[in-house]
């Protein structure tokens, strides 16, 4: 990712050293009237990178590309990498965070375990330097700088009125309407 950046590998790379990580299972009984619950709402991970194995292969997540949302079946065996909102905010919007949800299955209970990368307590939240002062168009920074504590009090905050990727929304410079205030 940083290369694609244009940046050199290690520019990223430290401020997941020492990192934080959490893992969060997610347990969904079947549910007969799938269609009328929620299994996980609209969200997208506050962190960087979060791992996602979709461990006994029943299809639940959905991805929101286009305004639609898409399953994503699991393969047996593989994780899902989902770009995260302080990868998308460290890129200055390069990489965009991807909004998610899961939904019951109306047969099958379901099991997922997700892994969520953060980069290291002191690192600050903000477009990366280099990505800011490289760009000879001198590119702006779209996002906010916040301490990592006083990203983790946001989101958490945040999260009690959950909209999709309200977090992102938050630390946007210059923030568009979100869905439902459109
Ligand atoms: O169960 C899933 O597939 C998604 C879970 C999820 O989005 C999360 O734990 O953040
Ligand atoms: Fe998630």
């Amino acid at each position: 990712m940083a290369r694609n950046l244009g940046l050199e590998p290690g520019k990223l790379l430290s401020l997941f050293e020492e990192g934080m990580q959490g893992v969060r299972m997610n347990y969904y009984p079947p549910c007969k009237e799938a269609t009328k619950v929620i299994g996980v709402a609209p969200h997208s991970d506050a962190t960087g990178l979060t791992l996602l194995a979709q461990v006994n292969e029943v299809q639940g997540l959905q991805i929101k590309r286009d305004g639609k949302w898409v399953p994503i079946d699991p393969i047996p065996g593989a994780f899902i990498v989902n770009v995260g909102d302080i990868i998308e905010i460290m890129s200055n919007g390069k990489y965009k965070s991807i909004e998610h949800r899961a939904v019951a299955n109306p047969e099958k209970g379901r099991l997922s375990i997700a892994a969520f990368h953060n980069p290291n307590f002191s690192a600050t939240i903000g477009p990366l330097s280099d990505l800011l002062t490289k760009d000879q168009k001198g590119q702006a920074p779209n996002y906010k700088f916040i301490s990592h504590e006083d990203y983790l009090k946001l989101g958490a905050k945040i999260k009690l009125d959950c909209k999709g990727k309200g977090l992102i929304h938050q630390m946007k410079i210059q923030p568009e309407a979100l869905d439902g205030e459109k």
